[in-house]
């Protein structure tokens, strides 16, 4: 066996399912390698952010590793972004990259795609990930993969793997399985016993579930402590999305000033707020009504958990959960299982222009007729909608807010799963990764993509209306879709949307774009909020 098959069959073993990426001359040998063992999928895309983007997506899908494969400089500093994106928001993601071979420096020239020195790369990576090695040392290879792969998925961290291009094919032990962490039973015992006291005391507890719940793959049992504990389940922003079908009190989504009054209120009023899982990040927490004692709830996140003022630490969330569920006999919950939340729906098909609201009710109606889609959104006005469609299994960088993750998130979303997404994607976000879908058709990939079209930035617009580069003119996208191998088709009402909606869901193995013209200014409900309560909260500062 060769170092790249060890490495492949390592991800493989770890929860990898297939690789995106690009190839370069650092990386030709490996790619090679790559398709010839068929171990993993390979699926080429056109730019590297949208390589990190879809394998980030199908890691957050499926909770196993994203990989994401790339030749060294051009190629992998063009995936800085997408990588940060995935440390910030707690996504499992291998960073595979070609590199030089260890005798190619002594020619005493400055090599091709070098930036600083041959390291640079290795450093400005160090900055986001979690581990990081160069396979330069056959001998230690195997080691190494099997730490880096296990902090990969134990911190559910991106690391960085680099190849030097005259090491691939060297041969190579098996990597061998590294043992679970070892946790102190003890200190977990009393963890659990104070959590349960601590909610038991509460007159109102309640439970925020966050991103690492499902990136640890713990939706179910997390379903069945809510229903244990018999607390009334909210998500985070970022974490909107999880526990879409499980059989819990799923209020809504906390979004401060910028959502649902009773679930604002929940979550602001609470004397035992349990946060699992939750990044305590800005978007998740920066519009709060009224401020959150963060010292009075309960925290598990990052492998501790933080009551009050002391911190248990070593504490993994599944170790948690599961010693949880222990310590609960079984389920008493006499909660109605699914939120009362009223979603918008019966979207009248008639000539009136479109709203974001009409847009939320038109899919809900879709829905209800044709089973749910798991969602991949941009950000932009296209995410606040979706807060306004029914529970369904999403992935968007809700916290670290880059464009461009929408297109490719879809794409690795159905490469990872096989189920047909719906994209949601703003105008501008579409300008920047909206073209991965002419590569739909090598891969039988057909999303269903609404495309938010308002001819503007229209979030910097809502906090900066005075400036004019905020226009962004408009773009033929319908007519777009036909050359990149899909459908396309402008909507201007709702009648118009039900109809092409009722087509796209008929019509398979085509990517499905519909443009969605929304007239300057018109924003979703929950933008609307949003602003509003951003603009309130700062002129009380
Ligand atoms: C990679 C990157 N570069 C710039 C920015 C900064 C930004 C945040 S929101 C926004 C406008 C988004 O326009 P779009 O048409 O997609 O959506 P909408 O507002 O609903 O009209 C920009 C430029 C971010 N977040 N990421
Ligand atoms: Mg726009």
């Amino acid at each position: 066996m060769n170092l790249t098959e060890s490495l492949l069959l390592a991800l493989k073993a770890n929860g990898a399912h297939q690789i995106f990426g690009i190839p370069g001359d650092f990386a030709l040998p490996f790619f090679k390698i790559i398709e010839e063992s068929q171990i993993l999928p390979l699926y080429t895309l056109s730019h590297e952010p949208g390589v990190g983007f879809a394998a980030d997506a199908a890691a957050r899908m499926i909770g196993g590793l994203g990989v994401a494969a790339v030749t060294y400089g051009a190629g992998a500093l063009n995936m800085v972004n997408p990588v940060a994106a995935a440390y910030a928001e707690k996504s499992p993601l291998v960073v595979l990259s070609g590199g030089p071979g260890k005798n190619e420096s002594k020619a005493g020239l400055l090599l091709h795609h070098q930036a600083k020195t041959l390291d640079s790369q290795f450093q400005i990576f160090r900055e986001i990930t979690c581990d990081q090695v160069r396979l330069d040392d056959a001998g230690r290879a195997p080691s190494d993969i099997a730490r880096v792969l296990a902090n990969c998925r134990r911190y559910s961290r991106p690391v960085y793997i680099e190849l030097p291009r005259d090491m691939v094919a060297e041969p190579c032990q098996p990597v061998p399985a590294m043992p679970a962490a070892v946790v102190d039973p003890d200190a977990l015992a009393a963890c659990v016993d104070e959590i349960r006291a601590r909610l038991q005391r509460a007159s109102r507890p309640a439970l925020m579930v966050g991103v690492e719940v499902r990136r640890f793959g713990l939706e179910a049992r997390v379903a069945e402590l809510a229903r244990r504990l018999d607390l009334p389940v909210v998500t985070s922003f970022m974490g909107r999305g999880l526990l879409a079908d499980a059989d819990v009190p799923l209020l809504g989504t906390y979004m401060g000033v910028a959502g649902l009054p009773e679930v604002t209120e929940l979550v602001e009023t609470s004397d035992g707020l349990f946060l699992l899982g939750v990044i305590v990040c800005d978007t998740n927490f920066g519009v709060s009504a009224s401020k959150i004692d963060l010292r009075k709830t309960i925290q598990a996140l990052d492998e501790q958990v933080t009551i009050g003022y002391h911190i248990y630490p070593q504490i993994p969330l599944t170790a948690l959960v599961d010693c949880l569920l222990e310590s609960v006999p079984g389920a008493n919950s006499s909660r109605s299982a699914m939120s009362s939340r009223n979603f918008p729906r019966h979207m009248p098909a008639d000539q009136a222009s479109l709203t974001p609201t009409d847009i939320a009710a038109a899919v809900n109606d879709l829905m209800a007729v044709h089973g749910k889609l798991p969602i991949a959104s941009g950000i932009g006005d296209c995410l606040f909608t979706a807060m306004d469609i029914e529970h369904t299994a999403l992935v968007a960088p809700g916290y670290y807010a880059t464009m461009g993750f929408g297109v490719p998130a879809g794409l690795g979303l159905q490469a990872a799963t096989g189920q047909r997404p719906l994209i949601l994607v703003g105008d501008g976000a579409f300008q920047m990764t909206g073209w991965e879908l002419g590569n739909c058709q090598r891969y039988g990939w057909d999303p269903i993509v609404l495309l938010f079209n308002n001819a503007s930035w229209e979030m910097l617009r809502t906090f900066q209306p005075e400036s004019r580069f905020n226009d962004l003119g408009h773009w033929g996208f319908a007519e777009m879709a036909a050359g990149l191998g899909g459908d396309g088709k402008r909507v201007g009402s709702r009648g118009e949307l039900k109809a092409a909606l009722d087509k796209a869901v008929a019509t398979r193995g085509r990517f499905q774009l519909i443009e969605l013209t929304i007239p300057r200014g018109v924003l979703s409900a929950t933008l609307e909020r949003f602003v509003a309560g951003v603009k309130k909260l700062n002129a009380a500062r």
